[in-house]
């Protein structure tokens, strides 16, 4: 509230701006909206809210069974906290094209800077899994459409992700990719490449930035920033890192804790109550009111 000032429009534009500077951006994945605040602190570029982590959170697995208004709820929760662009995951855009009109709206309502819309069919799947399926090229066509038609904010940034990789190979994912753009997508999300060649080979076929998804566990080799600025992809995404950190760390805690009988042990882990007062502006609140509130 106190820290994030910019508006959902100036976030906008400054990723436009950002973009259009041809630099690697960086957007981790948030693990809650608190942490939003830590990304903006370590100095990357933009938020991400990754549709796998909402699932997890929820105890669900990452199959669409999650809503868009729990995604646009939390995603906005996350976008608040930061000036920095949040980029949110919309999987399949909730159902066929005038879904997905709504789905964008909301999420431009929610403050998003943008979302990306896959061409998996309902259910979905993670795209780092087999047994997935697509839509076919005119039904993920009118999906984009349905998307751009909709958007009301012109700098709110729609990609498009394919997952047809892992089905028919780079060569198909370069094609759909050309399609999504003639379509009217602002970027195209490769999903599941396998390595430098491949996301080059995607970057060079089309003139729109390509965002790269850095899972870990995935079909994905772990590049560097350097491979992947090299490679011409212009947007990375590590949706899932906190999480899985965060989740590891409290697993081995509670071990820790159930055979040592207490968490003394632990303590130099753990983030002090003066660095989560710090994040959450404890002090800031409290001069704000002590500027504004004279008493009753
Ligand atoms: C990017 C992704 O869509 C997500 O929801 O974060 C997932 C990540 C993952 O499951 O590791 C994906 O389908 O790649
Ligand atoms: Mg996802």
């Amino acid at each position: 509230m106190l820290h994030a000032r910019s508006t959902p429009a100036a976030k906008r534009a400054r990723l436009r701006a950002d973009l259009a500077e041809g630099r690697l951006l960086r957007f981790p994945g948030a693990l809650n909206p608190l942490s939003a605040r830590l990304i903006a602190e370590k100095g990357f570029d933009g938020v991400y809210v990754s549709g796998a982590v909402l699932a997890a959170d929820l105890g669900l697995p990452d199959i669409g069974l999650t809503t868009l208004t729990e995604v646009a709820t939390r995603s906005g929760q996350v976008a608040r906290m930061t000036d920095l662009p949040t980029l949110v995951d919309a999987d399949t855009g909730f159902g066929e094209p005038l879904n997905l009109a709504r789905t964008v709206q909301s999420l431009e309502d929610a403050g998003l800077a943008g979302c990306h819309i896959e061409d998996q069919v309902n259910p979905k799947r993670c795209g780092h899994l087999e047994g997935k399926a697509v839509v076919d090229l005119p039904a993920a066509v009118q999906r984009i459409e349905a998307a751009v038609k909709a958007r009301r904010d012109p700098d709110f940034l729609l990609m498009a992700r394919t997952d047809v990789r892992a089905l028919d190979g780079v060569r198909a994912a370069v094609d759909r990719a050309k399609a999504y753009v003639d379509a009217g997508a602002d970027a195209i999300f490769a999903e599941a490449m396998r390595d430098q060649r491949e996301f080059e080979a995607i970057a060079s076929a089309i003139d729109m930035p390509v965002l790269a998804n850095m899972t870990e566990f995935g079909k994905s080799e772990l590049l560097t920033t350097d491979q992947l600025a090299d490679a011409g992809v212009q947007i990375v995404i590590y949706p899932v890192t906190l999480f899985r950190l965060a989740m590891g760390a409290a697993e081995a805690g509670l071990d820790e804790l159930a055979a040592a009988g207490t968490q003394a042990g632990l303590v130099d882990r753990m983030q002090t109550r003066s660095r989560l007062y710090e994040l959450v502006d404890y002090d800031g609140y409290e001069a704000f009111d002590s500027s504004v509130y004279r008493g009753p």
